[in-house]
């Protein structure tokens, strides 16, 4: 288990609503709401940014909306290989001083000609740092509720990650994935202080698992774990669950919206991160001399 470093770090996420059609538009919405929450005080360390923000919720437009996305470590000077809203990022991240968790867009694998629910983060010099591919597409069918099927669309990511930043490691999934527990105790068991999923629940599914997921999370990992939604748009066909969150090691809620446009800020007391381990040591406590391997074996 990797020691967590972290020092005290303050949270802006960003619920953003309005978005709709136009690309151009929606990335406006960003730049506004990016530059409102870096101009609070204090200042924010980290900003982030809900998923599929871009582009409307819906299998039928992640094609038209996508776009390249370098490599991590590339510092957009090669501007051929990546798209309008990667160089808006990037923008905003230096703009505002912060590091940036761009939401998530759908991202164009020209090679294979794949498309991929991404997540990107941004250094305050506008530096990509981490790209997460959505690994658990969103396919449910709830009848007459819910469905949703991302991979008639999409194709899921198949690696984990985490990037380093001076206030911490962070681990960073997109909505769906928050149900694999495994994700967010591989983060936890390599360092990460936050585990933090850009996301968009909706109206069925988010009533019945949005907190209970993130507390479980929190509790099982004993870490801090958010997600950010956009605010949720009357008039979409998808509509988003909104109440973005932030849930400290011990499992409560430190910061709720509810569905509409809003700014949510949360103090990342890192000193709870180890109170919490030492006054409920689990995470030296577990046997895994005793457990099978569950990839094996098990239906
Ligand atoms: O897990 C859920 O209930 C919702 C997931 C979702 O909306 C998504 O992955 O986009």
């Amino acid at each position: 288990m990797a020691k967590i470093s972290a020092r005290p770090f303050r949270l802006a996420l960003c619920q953003l609503g309005g978005t709709g059609k136009i690309k151009s538009h929606n990335i406006e919405l960003a730049r506004k709401i990016v530059a409102q929450a870096a101009s609070s005080t204090p200042k924010p360390d980290l900003i982030v940014l809900p998923e599929i923000w871009n582009s409307p919720y819906a299998v039928t437009s992640f094609r038209e909306y996508s776009e390249k996305i370098p490599e991590v470590g590339s510092t957009g000077s090669d501007s051929d290989s990546e798209g309008e809203t990667i160089k808006a990022l990037r923008e905003m991240a230096r703009e505002s001083g912060c590091w940036l968790i761009g939401g998530s867009i759908p991202e164009i694998e020209e090679k294979t000609d794949s498309i991929f629910n991404c997540a990107t983060a941004y250094d305050p010099q506008g530096k990509l740092v981490a790209k997460h591919r959505k690994v658990h597409l969103f396919d449910i069918d709830i009848p007459g509720r819910q469905t949703f099927k991302e991979s008639d669309s999409l194709t899921g990511g198949s690696t984990l990650t985490t990037f380093e930043a001076p206030f911490g490691k962070i681990g960073l999934g997109i909505c769906y994935d928050v149900r694999f527990p495994e994700m967010a105790m591989v983060a936890a068991r390599q360092g990460c202080a936050a585990m933090i999923y850009p996301s968009a629940f909706n109206t069925t599914t988010g009533p019945m698992h949005w907190t209970l997921l993130q507390r479980a999370r929190a509790v099982d990992n004993q870490i801090y774990v958010s997600m950010c939604s956009p605010a949720r748009n009357p008039e979409a066909a998808y509509q988003a669950y909104g109440h973005s969150m932030v849930v400290n090691p011990l499992g409560d809620v430190l910061v709720e919206a509810d569905e509409h446009e809003a700014i949510l800020y949360a103090d990342i007391d890192t000193e709870l991160l180890a109170t919490t381990r030492r006054n409920l040591p689990v995470t030296i406590q577990r046997r895994f001399d005793v457990y099978p391997d569950v990839s094996k074996g098990f239906q």
